[in-house]
């Protein structure tokens, strides 16, 4: 079940002038969303990422909790767009939500929560827990969802056979240097699966500098659906 690439950023439109701005989208001024429906998409690099949170942190006046959970909310929604429950095999359908050690993994946490929601059966496993409110807090409210935990990596075909879809929140833009355990572990479990793999920002150890076009080294070559 191959879907066609979809790349986006929470689905957001412009806020100002340099926020998906003209020149990086080349978009004419448009809402990202049409340019979403034209075909020229473009991706950000980890520079551009990064300079657009600190605008949205700096001159916007964001809190993390907002954007974690709009971002989340937003990864939740594309997922049920391009795999529908009605679409999948099992009903309700079971995702297994990986995630990482920073924000990232803190966008698979309110994810997982919003696919619960909309009627999946969300699994997480977390290995690496940061010992911060944000993120104790993001745990509890997936506990009181009655949202499991893993205690420890399923092997490649037990994820095949028990789960539709995996969503990989492991690392997006601050991801640098080679992959350190337990990471690299679990991405090469990863490497082999054969059920669809929705990453979120980026293919966790995919090379950031050079997003669009070195998507492979750790996961499939053709990841079905980028947020
Ligand atoms: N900024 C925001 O507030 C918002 C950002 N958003 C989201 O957050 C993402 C950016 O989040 P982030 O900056 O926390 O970094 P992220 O990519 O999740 O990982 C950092 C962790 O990975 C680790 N690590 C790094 N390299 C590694 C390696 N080679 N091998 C192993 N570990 C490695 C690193 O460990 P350390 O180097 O510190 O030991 C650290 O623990 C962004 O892409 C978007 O999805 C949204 O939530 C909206 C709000």
């Amino acid at each position: 079940s191959r879907l066609p690439r979809i790349g986006s950023k929470a689905g957001a439109c412009r806020l100002g002038r340099t926020w998906w701005g003209p020149q990086r989208l080349n978009s004419g001024g448009r809402c990202y969303s049409e340019v979403m429906a034209s075909t020229a998409v473009k991706y950000l690099s980890q520079e551009e990422a990064q300079a657009v949170d600190e605008e949205l942190f700096n001159e916007y006046e964001f809190s993390v909790d907002q954007l974690m959970e709009l971002a989340g909310l937003s990864c939740a929604t594309a997922v049920a767009k391009a795999y529908p429950p009605t679409s999948m095999s099992r009903s309700p359908p079971t995702v297994l939500v990986i995630c990482g050690p920073g924000n990232n993994g803190g966008d698979g946490l309110v994810c997982a929560r919003h696919l619960k929601l909309f009627g999946y059966q969300p699994t997480i496993y977390y290995p690496k827990r940061p010992n911060k409110p944000l993120f104790t807090a993001l745990v509890t409210q997936c506990q009181k969802m009655d949202i499991p935990f893993l205690d420890e990596m399923p092997p490649e075909p037990m994820i095949d056979e028990l789960y539709d879809l995996v969503v990989d929140a492991i690392f997006g833009f601050s991801f640098k240097g080679d992959v350190r355990e337990p990471f690299h572990s679990i991405l090469s479990v990863m490497k082999g699966l054969t059920v669809p793999i929705a990453s979120i920002d980026i293919p966790s150890g995919a090379g950031t500098q050079k997003v669009g076009d070195n998507w492979g080294p750790i996961l499939p070559d053709e990841p079905q659906l980028r947020l």
